[in-house]
Formats: C-alpha cells, sequence, structure tokens
C-alpha cells in the first residue's frame, strides 16, 4: 500500500532550488486545527530549513477547507506572491459533505495555479478518521506540510 511508503519529506534535500528571494504564501484552514497547525509547522519548518526568508512566508487562515480555494485566490492575485501552499484536513463523517469539500477544493486550487499561473500546491488531507490525519502530520507517515512545501520549491524550479 502506498501508504507503507514515506511521503516526501523523507527527500534528500539536494538539487532544491535557491528560494531566498521568493515568497510564498500559505493558506492555513482552521476546521481540525491540531491538525492544520501540525502541516502549516512542517510547511514552515521546511522552507525555512531550504533557505526562505521568514519575512517572505505571509500565513493566512480560513474557517475550512471549502474556503481554501478563494483565501489561495486572494493570495495569488498578489504580482510578489510566488508560490501558494494551502493547508487543511477533511475527515469523513456520516454523509458526502466530505466529498463535496474535496471535490471543491481540488478543483479550486487547480483552476487558481492555471489562473495566475503559479503553483498553487494542495497540501490538504483527506481521511478516513482523525488518527490518519495525525499520522501524516508529523506522525508515522511524515508529514504532508512538508511535502507540500517541497513540491512548492520544486516546481518554483522548474
Ligand atoms: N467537516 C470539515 C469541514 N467543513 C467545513 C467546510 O470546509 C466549510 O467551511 C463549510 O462547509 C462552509 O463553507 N472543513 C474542513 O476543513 N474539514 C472538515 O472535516
Ligand atoms: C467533512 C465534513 O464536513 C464532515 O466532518 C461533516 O460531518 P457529517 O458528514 O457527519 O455531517
Amino acid at each position: 500500500m502506498a501508504t507503507s511508503l514515506k511521503n516526501l519529506s523523507s527527500h534528500t534535500g539536494k538539487n532544491i532550488t535557491d528560494i531566498s528571494g521568493k515568497k510564498f504564501g500559505v493558506v492555513v484552514a482552521e476546521w481540525n486545527s491540531e491538525v492544520t497547525e501540525s502541516l502549516y509547522a512542517g510547511a514552515l519548518d521546511t522552507l525555512l530549513k531550504h533557505g526562505a526568508k521568514r519575512e517572505n512566508i505571509i500565513k493566512k487562515l480560513v474557517p475550512g477547507s471549502f474556503e481554501l480555494s478563494l483565501g489561495a485566490q486572494w493570495m495569488a492575485q498578489h504580482e510578489e506572491i510566488d508560490a501558494v501552499i494551502v493547508l487543511g484536513c477533511v475527515i469523513q463523517g456520516d454523509t458526502r459533505h466530505f466529498d463535496f469539500i474535496c471535490d471543491a477544493v481540488a478543483y479550486g486550487i487547480t483552476e487558481v495555479s492555471l489562473k495566475y499561473n503559479k503553483p498553487a500546491i494542495f497540501g490538504v488531507l483527506t481521511t478516513n478518521n482523525q488518527q490518519q490525519a495525525l499520522d501524516r502530520a508529523g506522525g508515522k507517515h511524515g508529514n504532508k506540510g512538508d511535502e507540500a512545501a517541497i513540491t512548492a520549491i520544486k516546481m518554483l524550479g522548474f
């Protein structure tokens, strides 16, 4: 199973782009904040570790993952932003609400990246339960926030 593999957080860090002059917008959903703040900590740590300046990492909060698309758009429309990372955690409940949120935010983030011609990275956990989310926010399966940050850096080196 894919989950038996380490995520990109086991990357070597070699051949990574110089991001000392790059500006990152990070949009974080408040829903499941224990998880999303861990994702943010992972992303922040990775960006700083690879040379980003702290003042060039702008964090904004939105209520839930459904709002990440608009938050990403509001961030990406600023010319000085080089890449946007969205971080969220959608956990399956008893209804189909999960499906609509996940589909909407995946489509919305894709639209933002294409509309503004800059990386908009999908750092949204879509899990069956909270434990799966915790495992991917600094647990046994790494940190998807770290993975999202590496993805943004790699896209800037395209
Ligand atoms: N159940 C989860 C939500 N629900 C809220 C939506 O994202 C949205 O804020 C609401 O439908 C109003 O537009 N959000 C998550 O991020 N994670 C969930 O598990
Ligand atoms: C993903 C959600 O919105 C979900 O947590 C809401 O739970 P439910 O589907 O039981 O209303």
